[in-house]
């Protein structure tokens, strides 16, 4: 493909951009002012060439295209080399001759190009480097790749046609980058002429093979050579060429055979003029073609014309109501498409004939008018022309309320980004703060259940030590009572069992006793009958011995009372020691009531019997007592010699008897007390029985009673031990639920990290978007105490304000002015500081906030950024308020972000300043303070 060919290739109306060259086209086609160029975006620098670094055989071609229009001496091969395009452009003076064309007069003269090289292109290097753009090395032209060469004179093209661009199409001819005098660059709405002009200085033509043919001089197309000749035959960038060009390659060729006056042409410029002379006649016969259509065009609308003329004339004449208003909508469709055509042509103006009531003769003449115009001057050219122009107008218009609209909606975006900015940052905050408390909350939670849980495991762990130790003691204790009671039962039951042993040996002592009693009783007896015996002998051996065996009577009865008294004595003393005994015996078998109850009934009935015994032996004794009185009275009788005698025998009988009879009380004193005494043993013994029993209860309650706590200690130990185990095992899960919560306590806490820093770029986007210079305008209001005047602000708005001072000439006039926000004469300290808040965060996230107050004196600056004298929380000013802040929110991030803080307080007042925390000399600035 021949490098012409390239060019139209890339035709500069494709928005595409697919390389290069499309874009340097583009450039080239809206300097030139062509119809044709792009109006698409176009990169203002050359850093564009680095993009397409691996195109650099287009750029290189781009390049030669741009050299050979520049310079038309210079010829390049389609796929120029390395050392092509520095055996060209290594002298420096083709670099001397694009400066010249580019800027005429930046060298000299053409001719006067200094003949060192370097110079030459260290001039060209001086000029990029004062037009500002990228240059190349002079090594770069002496050896290695040419790229840097390249992209540099690619700069200064794409620079040489931006700057063209700028300066206009009248102010382009000097510097034309054809270079071509012949050439002069008209505005686009030109004549036939200019439009050839600019069609040959198009891109089109300019790039076709023809170019450098049409500005061939004459005498030289017969030096063309063959190949190009060829190239151009096969080519057909003929079709966009204009017909002067043509014609004036005809002129040339003519002449030159005209000059050479042998005739003779060569061959292949014969082929060349044969070309061109098949393109003019083609040419004249698409126009022929073309001329014969508008000619029936014309035709037909010329009969439209003459039907409406013939329906106008029938109007003026006035024939019929229905044909009348028929012609009228007519004529109302013709005047208005008329209206429409010649509408802003500057010749008149057509009303609607029925909205004014205009007359029908108005209408007519106004037609006709209307109909002049267009067979005047071409209706239809015009109406195509007005047509194009309306077109254009509707469509700008329409691009207009497009672009208007498109604004609107992007101010409309911009408004709702900012707005949703806000909430979402709002949003942020809260949510980051609800995390953060709700995290903290929880973490406190958990660390309070796991307090609880500890403290309830050393408790539970306490109390069972407690209940193992108080358990074991007890069990001690119980075990060691129920010793000490076996030991007791033990001792008792043997005291008892000998006791038993006891009162078995005491139960067969008295038995024996008893039978010794019965048979001393049976001996007594049968001594009583053997002394009635020998009572019966005495007396009859008394009659006969009277005194003596009255005397042995007597020697008896004394020896029978004594030894009565004696075994009645003897008896006594035997009952008494069994008495002794038996109480004896009875308080130490306390426990063995039953057999001792037994033994003592035993005993009783053997006292009985004894007491029985004793009445018989008194009644036996009193029998006698009385078989002595009988005796004796007949004693008495019989010997009353022997009264004094027998008064002495019954004196001494008498005080026998009543010894024996206070014998016998003394022994039913005693019999009487014994029975007191067993009485009161068996009472004593039953109390003590009673009581022991009572004992023995009491122990078996407390047995039963410890057995059971023993017991109930065991399941509540059991259900302690399962408590524990329970409670261990829900511990565990808590431990491990913790651990999971911990987890995503740690994801949640990196993600709020993440999120918070997010938040801090949003923040601070928002506030950029904000502005991030902003004037805010505070009123003061009238002071209390003082004389309110007439205030000067007539106005104040959210962030405008108006002030007129009618008294002082020259102010009279309201002026206006603009804020970011104004503060009314009412606004708290608080409303005011809201606004800047937001600036100390931004301190905080690393940017630098400067908040300063001006105004003339007394204005309440201190007011504003310190306060009143005493200030209260409420009225404390925004320094105070900025501090507290900054305080506040480094301390809520101490726990990820360490912050210094430093704080610094001068003054500033007739140019000096000075350090109000030191030592509050004045020094003139600059200052430099210790941090
Ligand atoms: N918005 C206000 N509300 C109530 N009183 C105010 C207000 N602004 C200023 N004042 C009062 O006005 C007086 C002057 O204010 P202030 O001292 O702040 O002015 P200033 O601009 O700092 O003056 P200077 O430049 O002389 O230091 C003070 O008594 C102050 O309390």
């Amino acid at each position: 493909m021949s490098p012409w060919k390239s060019e139209v290739a890339y035709p500069s109306r494709n928005l595409g951009m697919n390389s290069p060259s499309e874009y340097f086209n583009g450039i080239e086609s809206r300097e030139l002012g062509s119809q044709n160029a792009g109006s698409n975006g176009i990169h203002k620098n050359g850093s564009f060439l680095s993009i397409y670094g691996e195109v650099e055989a287009k750029h290189r071609l781009l390049l030669v295209q741009w050299l050979s229009g520049l310079i038309p001496s210079l010829y390049f091969p389609i796929n120029v080399t390395d050392g092509e395009l520095r055996a060209c452009l290594s002298d420096g003076t083709v670099l001397c001759q694009i400066l010249n064309k580019l800027r005429p007069g930046t060298v000299s003269e053409p001719d006067n190009f200094l003949p060192s090289q370097s110079e030459n292109v260290r001039t060209f290097l001086r000029a990029l480097d004062a037009m500002g753009l990228p240059r190349f090395e002079i090594s770069d032209l002496e050896k290695g790749s040419m790229k840097a060469v390249v992209d540099c004179l690619l700069t200064l093209r794409a620079k040489s046609l931006q700057n063209a661009l700028g300066d206009g199409f009248n102010t382009a001819s000097p510097r034309n980058v054809h270079g071509s005098p012949t050439v002069r660059l008209e505005p686009r709405r030109g004549s036939f002429g200019s439009r050839l002009q600019n069609v040959l200085s198009s891109g089109s033509i300019k790039a076709g093979p023809f170019h450098e043919v049409f500005q061939l001089k004459p005498a030289s197309y017969a030096d063309l050579p063959a190949s190009k000749i060829s190239e151009m035959l096969k080519s057909n960038s003929l079709d966009n060429a204009p017909t002067q060009s043509l014609l004036s390659v005809v002129d040339g060729i003519l002449e030159e055979s005209v000059a050479r006056r042998n005739g003779e042409i060569p061959h292949r410029v014969v082929c060349l003029l044969k070309k061109v002379t098949q393109e003019i006649e083609r040419r004249i016969s698409t126009q022929a073609e073309h001329l014969r259509t508008q000619n029936n065009l014309f035709k037909a609308r010329e009969e439209k014309y003459q039907s409406r003329i013939r329906v106008l004339e029938a109007l003026a004449s006035g024939n019929g109501d229905e044909s009348e208003t028929q012609g009228m909508e007519e004529i109302e469709i013709a005047i208005s498409r008329s209206a429409s055509a010649v509408e802003g042509k500057g010749f008149f103006h057509i009303d609607s004939p029925l909205d004014e009531r205009k007359t029908r003769q108005e209408v007519l003449i106004r037609l006709f008018s209307c109909y002049l115009y267009f067979g005047l001057f071409g209706p239809e050219k015009i109406k195509e022309e007005e047509k194009v122009d309306q077109k254009e107008v509707v469509r700008l218009m329409k691009e207009q309320v497009d672009n208007s609209l498109e604004i609107s909606a992007l101010k409309q975006d911009l408004e709702i980004a900012e707005r949703t900015y806000e909430v979402q940052f709002s949003q942020l905050e809260e949510e980051t703060r609800g995390a953060k408390a709700e995290l903290t909350q929880k973490v406190q939670e958990y660390e309070h259940q796991l307090e609880e849980l500890r403290n309830k495991v050393q408790r539970m762990k306490e109390e069972e030590k407690k209940a193992h130790e108080k358990e074991e003691e007890d069990k001690v204790l119980e075990i060691s009572a129920l010793k000490e009671a076996l030991e007791k039962a033990k001792s008792i039951f043997e005291v008892q069992c000998s006791q038993l042993e006891e009162a078995k040996g005491a139960k067969a002592e008295l038995t024996h006793k008893l039978q010794e009693y019965e048979r001393q009783s049976e001996e007594l007896k049968n001594k009583a009958e053997k002394i009635k015996e020998e009572e019966k002998k005495a007396r009859e051996r008394e009659k006969e011995h009277t005194n003596l065996e009255i005397s042995t009577l007597k020697q008896e009865l004394e020896t029978t009372k004594i030894a009565y008294e004696v075994q009645c004595l003897h008896l006594e003393a035997e009952a008494m020691d069994a008495k002794a005994e038996l109480s004896h015996k009875s308080q130490e078998f306390e426990h063995q009531l039953e057999e001792l109850r037994n033994t003592v009934e035993k005993i009783k009935k053997e006292e009985k019997r004894a007491d029985r015994e004793i009445v018989r032996l008194m009644k036996e004794q009193e029998n006698k007592n009385l078989e002595i009185s009988a005796l004796k009275q007949e004693l008495e009788t019989s010997k009353k010699s022997y009264e004094i005698q027998c008064s002495q025998l019954e004196g001494e009988a008498n005080g026998t008897k009543a010894e024996l009879r206070q014998k016998s009380q003394e022994y039913e004193h005693r019999l009487e007390e014994l029975r007191n005494k067993v009485k009161e043993l068996e009472a004593s013994s039953h109390s003590e029985h009673q009581k022991w029993n009572m004992k023995l209860n009491q122990l078996q309650t407390l047995i039963l009673f410890q057995f059971s706590s023993l017991q109930t200690l065991k399941l509540s130990w059991e259900s302690i031990k399962q408590d524990v185990v329970k409670q261990q095992m829900v511990y565990a899960d808590e431990c491990s639920r913790f651990g999971v919560n911990l987890k995503s306590l740690v994801n949640a806490a990196e993600n709020y990290h993440v999120v918070l820093a997010e938040n801090r770029q949003l923040f601070n986007e928002v506030q950029e978007l904000k502005g991030n210079i902003r004037v805010y305008c505070r009123i003061k209001p009238f002071l209390l105490g003082k004389k309110e005047k007439q205030s000067i602000v007539d106005h104040i708005g959210e962030n405008d304000l108006v002030i007129a001072n009618p008294t002082k000439e020259g102010r009279d006039v309201p002026r206006s002015f603009k804020f970011t926000k104004v503060f009314g004469p009412t606004t708290t300290q608080a409303e005011v500081y809201s606004d800047i808040q937001s600036f100390v965060r931004s301190v905080l996230d690393g940017y630098n906030v400067c908040i300063f107050a001006y105004g003339q004196t007394g204005s309440g600056k201190t007011y504003t950024m310190t306060g009143p004298n005493g200030a209260t929380s409420e009225t404390i000013g925004v320094n105070f308020r900025a501090l507290n802040d900054l305080f506040k929110i480094s301390t809520s991030r101490s726990g990820f972000i360490a912050y210094d803080i430093g704080v610094q307080m001068v003054e500033i007042y007739n140019e000096q300043v000075r350090d109000l925390l030191t030592d509050g000399s004045a020094k003139r600035y600059p200052l430099f303070f210790m941090t």
